[in-house]
């Protein structure tokens, strides 16, 4: 079979994106408007209800209007915008992060795809929330460094025209979009403190959660932390406990693949723990995701068209 796919949104960064991933592929087939009628509610409207499969690159509002303009029960959505992510009615399209995900995804006609901060986030946490070794009720904070691409075509031209500075903190009144999808998906009591920054490189993302570990109530050492993430993510293609102590981490090492690295680092001694991990914000961050959760809901191979 092949899939009928409509991107909304195709001209811009994630849309992009996911055309150049679905390129040559033989069992997906993309609809796309013209530069003229892209943004035609009534143009919009015929393409959301004649492909099998959408897939939302819009600003959240134009998301929210896309989704109500589909009048039949056929098409299925992929949201990548964040309007969607802890709505009801709507499965959160991260299939390694909860046992069922890809079986719940697989029948799913709305999915939402996750932001790119939330995935390192919610990859380190939720397991450890599962296996109680972080209470629900734990004041966790993340800090976190993505490549400029993660602001869109706006940003990528304020960066690619040289003006803008090489780290960059933001969301300093802690109100990031994010952080309803990170407090509920992980399962936690309370929002966490977010501090993310944006740094001089095009694509990829750092995500640091520390934890005191003297002060949590079953005082875990970081090997037993090491061990549950292994387990939560055995068998899982995309997603990589390392072992390793390297001396530094850099922000690009998984730029240009759909790779999720996790790592639990620290100091046995102290008991504190640095849980790092690192994607890039356009692949499992993003686009890739989309793919994914594309070929899943499709029947398709679920790795079709990602860069391991
Ligand atoms: N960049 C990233 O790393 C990630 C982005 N996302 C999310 O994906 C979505 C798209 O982001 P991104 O690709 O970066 O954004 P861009 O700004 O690069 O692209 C958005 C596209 O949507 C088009 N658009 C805006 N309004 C409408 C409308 N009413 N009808 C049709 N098209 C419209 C824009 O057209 P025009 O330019 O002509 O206005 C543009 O082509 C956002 O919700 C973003 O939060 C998700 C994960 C990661
Ligand atoms: C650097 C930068 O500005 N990043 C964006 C998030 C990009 C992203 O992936 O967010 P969504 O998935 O929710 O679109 C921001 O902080 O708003």
């Amino acid at each position: 079979m092949t899939a009928r796919l409509f991107i909304d949104g195709a001209a811009g960064t994630t849309g992009i994106d996911i055309r150049e991933r679905l390129t040559g592929r033989t069992d997906v087939a993309i609809l796309l408007l013209d530069d003229a009628s892209r943004k035609d509610p009534a143009a919009r409207r015929a393409a959301l209800n004649d492909a099998d499969f959408v897939i939302l690159c819009l600003p959240d509002d134009a998301a929210r209007e896309a989704v109500a303009l589909i009048d039949n029960d056929r098409t299925r959505v992929i949201d990548a915008s964040s309007a969607h992510r802890v709505a009801d009615g709507w499965t959160y399209g991260f299939p390694e992060l909860e046992p069922d995900g890809e079986t719940r995804i697989a029948a799913a006609t709305r999915v939402s795809n996750p932001g790119c901060y939330p995935t390192g986030f919610l990859a380190l946490v939720r397991p450890l929330v599962r296996a109680g070794l972080i209470p629900a009720d734990w004041p966790v904070s993340v800090n976190a460094t993505s490549g400029y691409s993660g602001g869109g075509k706006a940003m990528i031209a304020d960066y690619e025209a040289g003006g803008a500075s090489a780290f960059r903190p933001y969301a300093l009144s802690l109100a990031h979009k994010h952080v309803p999808e990170m407090t509920v998906h992980a399962g936690l009591a309370h929002a966490p403190i977010f501090a993310p920054a944006v740094a001089n490189v095009r694509q990829g993302m750092v995500v640091e959660v520390p934890l005191p570990l003297h002060a949590l109530p079953g005082r875990p050492t970081l090997a037993s932390l090491s061990d549950a993430l292994s387990a939560a993510y055995d068998g899982q293609p995309l997603v990589t406990v390392a072992n390793d102590q390297p001396a530094g981490i850099a922000i690009e090492e998984n730029a240009g693949t759909d790779r999720l690295t996790l790592r639990v680092l620290g100091n046995d001694t102290t008991g504190q723990a640095r849980l790092v991990a690192t994607l890039d914000n356009l692949g499992k961050g993003a686009g890739g995701a989309a793919v994914q959760n594309l070929n899943i809901m499709a029947g398709l191979d679920p790795l079709a068209g990602l860069h391991r």
